[in-house]
């Protein structure tokens, strides 16, 4: 389980979190949702320890992020940033060398369900290709825990059902997942539980099955009713 704990954070003297809690389940698909600002990508940033907090505390499986930890985690962001001037067979290797956790069988059935060819250089690819590449290098790694930064961005209707597709069938299994999106209604479906953010705390924290069969609501009709009032 990833359990974040009244975490605060500022950036000099702007305030971004203010005693954010919420945990992340393995198995489970756990969205973070709010407006543009609120501070989803800071609490990835904070997660994986790539941004220092100032109060509160963070555990994965009941532990600080500590070097071993990067086996049982791994972050995809928004943006790849990652390995641009290599081709699609060279990150793989890339990858397979740095982590124990990579799984070579796993990173070819993502390749072929894809249809991204090894040789292409990653900084040729358009946008969409690019964030499959980007998806696939995160995927191929067996950890515990994935997170994933705005995957659909600026991604066409179509390769959004494809990736959507992927966390169905090789996202899951006993992982657990957090996830920003604003493309909710492409991937609401999947979701196991919502966090609602805004103004540096968590406005609400549900189950979406729970939701939708004890109060007949979509996260959608939760959104509205939180956001707007
Ligand atoms: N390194 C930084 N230095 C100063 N301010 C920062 C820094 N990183 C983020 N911020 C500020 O913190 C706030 C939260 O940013 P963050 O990127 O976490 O929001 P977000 O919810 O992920 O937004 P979006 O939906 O647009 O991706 C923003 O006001 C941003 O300007």
């Amino acid at each position: 389980m990833i359990e974040v704990k009244d975490v605060y954070k500022k950036f000099g003297r702007k305030p971004v979190l203010k005693g954010v809690s919420f945990t992340a389940e393995k198995g489970k698909i756990t969205a973070l949702i709010g407006i543009n600002g609120v501070g989803k990508t800071t609490i990835m940033n904070a997660i994986m320890a790539l941004t220092p907090i100032n109060k509160g505390e963070i555990l994965i499986n009941g532990e600080k992020l500590h070097k071993g930890s990067f086996e049982k985690i791994t972050f995809i962001p928004d943006a790849i940033t990652m390995l641009p001037s290599m081709k699609i067979k060279d990150a793989m290797q890339f990858m397979d060398d740095f982590y124990d956790s990579w799984n070579q069988e796993r990173a070819n059935e993502l390749l072929s369900f894809f249809r991204l060819k090894e040789s292409d250089k990653i900084a040729d690819l358009s946008k969409g290709n690019t964030a499959k590449v980007n998806l696939l290098l995160g995927l191929a790694l067996d950890v515990d825990f994935l997170l994933m930064d705005e995957p659909f961005s600026g991604i066409d209707i179509f390769s959004r059902e494809q990736i959507a597709e992927v966390f169905t069938s090789h996202l899951i299994e006993d992982r657990g997942v957090i996830i920003t999106t604003h493309e909710i209604n492409d991937i609401e479906h999947l979701l196991d539980k919502v966090v609602l953010l805004d103004n540096g705390v968590v406005l609400k924290e549900f189950n979406t099955e729970e939701m939708r069969e004890k109060e007949g609501k979509s996260v959608i009709d939760v959104m509205r009713e939180v956001y707007r009032s």
